[in-house]
C-alpha cells in the first residue's frame, strides 16, 4: 500500500480500558494503543473501571476518566509512528446503555476546545453530572416497572423497543435521575449515550443517537422508526416532553452517515487532515457484530466484563428474555443479544478460588482453571447414569434472568426429570471452573435455540459458526467447551485481532462510511475485503454428536433450575423475575 494511503480509526470505550486500533482499507491493522481504566488513570479511586454505591445498587463511572484515557490513546498512536493526516475516517463503539449529562455551556466548550491543553483539563467542567451510569447497576427497579407498565406489559415493551425493562437501559435510567437529582436534570443540556460521547468529542459538537444503540434505551419504537411518545413522556418525568426530546436529539437513520470533519483542536494537536470525517459511533456489542461479514447463522459470543451473544438476523422476534436492536450499519436487518452481567468478573473469582486452593498463581493465572476445566467430565458426569451437576454463579444481581447475587448449585437427572438443590457430590471448587463455563454457554443455548436451525444432512439446529471475541476469547477451554454445549458444524473460531474485534469493527465501519459506493452496504464492502484464511482461526471444533445432545437434556434441567431459583428468591421478596 501506498505510504500515503488512507487509514480509518475505530475506538472502543469499554468498561474496563479504551482501546484505538487503526486499519488500511485492505482491514489490516497497523496500529493499537490501550487505556486500561485500572492501571493507567490517574486520580479516579475506580476499581474494573467503575465506582460502586451498594446501599442503592449503583455503579457508575466518572466521564472525565474517559476524557483522560482518549487523550492516553492518542498520545500513545502518536508515539507509535501513526501518521494522523492520512486518516480519513473515525468511528467508534461504546458501553452501551451509559448516559452523559452535559451542562449548559458543553457547546461552547466543546467548539471552542484549545489545542495547547488536553481534553481533561478543559472539558472537565462540560458536564451537569460528573458521572455515567454504568450498564452493572441495578438501581432502577422501580422505574423498570414503570416503564413495562406504560405500555402494558413487558411484552408489549420489548415488541415496541426490542427489549422489556431493564436497570441498565438509558430510559429508566433517565428517569431515576429526574427524581435523584431534579436540579440537575433541569440544568441539563443533552444527554449522550458513551457512543454518541465519544463522537461528540471528535466533532466538537453534540453527536446525534447511532441508529443501533439507541436500541439500548427502551424509548425507541423499532419498527416505528421514532421515539415511543408513550414512553418519552414517562421517562421525562415532572419535567416536559419537548424538554426531553430536545436533551435527546435526532437520530438519523444512516449508520455511515458523514456527521462532519474532525474538529481543529485535533487537527493541530495531533496533526489529522482537516477533512478527516466522524461516522456515527455505536455500541460496542453492535460494533462486535461488524468485525467480520456475519452470516444470519452464525453465532457470536463476546467474552468481556459482560457475556454477550450475538447474531444478526432479518426477523424481528423480540421477546421479555432476549433483546433487538436495529443492525448498526444495514437497514432490515437486526441484532439479536443476550447479555449478562456475570461474565468474566464472575470466571475470575472461580479462578481465584482455584488458585487459591491450589496454593499456585501462576504467572498466566487462568492456566489452572483451563487444566482444570478440561479435566472435569461434561456436567461432572462420570458415567451417563450419573446426575448433571450444574449452577448459578451471580456475584453480581444477574440480567437474563433477573436474579439477585447468589450461588446455587444443582444436581439434575435427566431419566427422571428430578432437580435437587444440593451440595452432596459437589466437588468445590475443583467441579467450578468447568461449572460455570456450562452455566454461562446453556443459558446462551436455551435463549437462542429459537432462532437457529439444522444445517441440513439430519443434523440438529444450532448455528453454521461460533466467533468468540473480547477477553476471554484468548481461553482454549472456553473454545473447547462452547463448541460442545452450542455446536456449530463449521467449528469454533476466533479473530487474529484477538480481544479487539469491538475496535476493529468500529473502525471497519468507519471505511465502509467513507468508501463505500452509493447503496453499497456493509456486508457487500466487507465481504469483498475480507481475508479469510489471514483474519480469523479455527480454535476448536463445534458440533460433536454425542456431547451436543447430551447438552441439551442439560438444558431442560437448567431451565427447570433457573426457574426454581427464581420462584425462591420470589418468596423471599427479593425481586427477582424473569
Ligand atoms: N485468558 C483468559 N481467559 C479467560 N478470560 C480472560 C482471559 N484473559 C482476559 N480475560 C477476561 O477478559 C475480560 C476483559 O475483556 P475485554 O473484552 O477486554 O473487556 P471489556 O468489557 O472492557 O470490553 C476480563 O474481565 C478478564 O476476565
Ligand atoms: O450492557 C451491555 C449490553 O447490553 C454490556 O455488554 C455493555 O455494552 C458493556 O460491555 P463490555 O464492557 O463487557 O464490553
Amino acid at each position: 500500500m501506498a505510504s500515503d494511503s488512507p487509514l480509518y480509526i475505530g475506538f472502543d470505550l469499554s468498561t474496563q480500558q479504551l482501546k484505538g486500533l487503526v486499519v488500511n482499507s485492505d482491514l489490516k491493522v497497523v496500529h493499537v494503543a490501550k487505556f486500561d481504566f485500572d492501571a493507567d488513570s490517574k486520580g479516579f479511586p475506580i476499581k474494573k473501571g467503575v465506582l460502586n454505591n451498594e446501599a442503592e445498587h449503583e455503579v457508575f463511572a466518572p466521564v472525565a476518566l474517559w476524557l483522560q484515557a482518549l487523550d492516553g490513546v492518542l498520545e500513545s498512536l502518536r508515539k507509535q509512528g501513526l501518521d494522523f493526516r492520512r486518516v480519513k475516517g473515525i468511528s467508534g463503539a461504546g458501553q452501551q446503555h451509559g448516559s452523559v449529562y452535559w451542562g449548559q455551556n458543553a457547546e461552547s466548550l466543546l467548539r471552542n476546545l484549545d489545542s495547547s491543553k488536553s481534553l481533561e483539563e478543559q472539558l472537565e467542567g462540560a458536564f451537569s453530572h460528573p458521572y455515567s451510569p454504568n450498564w452493572q447497576d441495578s438501581s432502577t427497579q422501580n422505574e423498570c416497572d414503570e416503564f413495562d407498565a406504560a405500555l402494558g406489559d413487558r411484552k408489549h415493551l420489548a415488541q415496541a423497543t426490542g427489549s422489556k425493562a431493564h436497570h441498565r437501559f438509558t430510559g429508566p435510567q433517565i428517569l431515576r435521575f429526574t427524581r435523584k437529582h431534579p436540579e440537575v436534570y433541569k440544568k441539563t443540556s443533552r444527554i449522550s449515550l458513551v457512543s454518541s460521547f465519544l463522537a461528540s468529542l471528535f466533532l466538537g459538537h453534540i453527536a446525534p443517537f447511532d441508529i443501533s444503540d439507541v436500541c439500548g434505551m427502551n424509548l425507541w419504537n423499532i419498527k416505528k422508526g421514532a421515539y415511543d411518545d408513550r414512553l418519552i413522556k414517562l421517562c421525562s418525568g415532572a419535567f416536559g416532553v419537548e424538554d426531553l426530546k430536545q436533551k435527546l436529539g435526532e437520530v438519523p437513520e444512516d449508520g455511515g452517515l458523514h456527521l462532519g470533519s474532525v474538529h481543529a483542536y485535533f487537527v493541530e494537536r495531533f496533526g489529522f487532515s482537516p477533512d478527516c470525517t466522524v461516522i456515527p459511533a455505536t455500541g460496542d456489542n453492535p460494533a462486535t457484530i461488524l468485525a467480520l461479514p456475519l452470516l444470519p447463522s452464525d453465532a457470536m459470543v463476546s467474552l468481556g466484563t459482560s457475556t454477550t451473544f450475538l447474531m444478526s438476523t432479518p426477523s424481528y422476534k423480540p421477546d421479555p428474555a432476549t433483546h433487538f436492536f436495529n443492525h448498526p450499519t444495514t437497514p432490515g436487518l437486526y441484532m439479536f443479544m443476550l447479555c449478562y452481567k456475570n461474565g468474566g468478573l464472575a470466571r475470575e473469582h472461580v479462578r481465584d478460588a482455584i488458585n487459591e486452593s491450589l496454593k499456585d498463581t501462576p504467572a498466566q493465572p487462568w492456566a489452572n482453571f483451563d487444566k482444570v476445566a478440561l479435566q472435569t467430565a461434561p456436567l461432572g458426569q462420570q458415567s451417563p447414569t450419573d446426575p448433571m451437576k450444574m449452577g448459578l454463579f451471580f456475584p453480581r444481581h444477574e440480567i437474563v434472568p433477573n436474579i439477585p447475587k447468589g450461588q446455587w448449585r444443582f444436581t439434575y437427572d435427566a431419566n427422571t426429570g428430578n432437580l435437587n438443590e444440593t451440595t452432596d457430590g459437589w466437588n468445590s471448587p475443583q467441579d467450578e471452573p468447568r461449572a460455570i463455563i456450562e452455566s454461562q454457554l446453556l443459558s446462551c443455548r436455551l435463549r437462542s435455540r429459537d432462532l437457529t436451525e439444522s444445517p441440513g444432512g439430519g443434523l440438529p439446529s444450532q448455528p453454521r459458526r461460533v466467533y468468540l471475541v473480547g477477553g476471554g476469547s484468548k481461553n482454549k477451554a472456553i473454545a473447547k467447551i462452547a463448541g460442545e454445549i452450542l455446536g456449530g458444524v463449521e467449528g469454533v473460531y476466533s479473530l487474529d485481532v484477538g480481544d479487539n474485534a469491538c475496535a476493529l469493527g468500529a473502525a471497519y465501519k468507519a471505511v465502509w462510511g467513507i468508501e463505500r459506493q452509493p447503496g453499497q452496504t456493509f456486508e457487500n464492502l466487507i465481504g469483498q475485503r475480507w481475508n479469510e484464511a489471514e483474519f480469523i482461526e479455527k480454535i476448536a471444533d463445534g458440533y460433536q454428536e454425542g456431547v451436543f445432545e447430551q447438552y441439551g437434556q442439560a438444558v431442560e434441567g437448567f431451565e427447570k433450575m433457573e426457574l426454581q431459583v427464581l420462584q425462591q428468591v420470589a418468596e423471599k421478596g427479593d425481586g427477582g423475575d424473569y
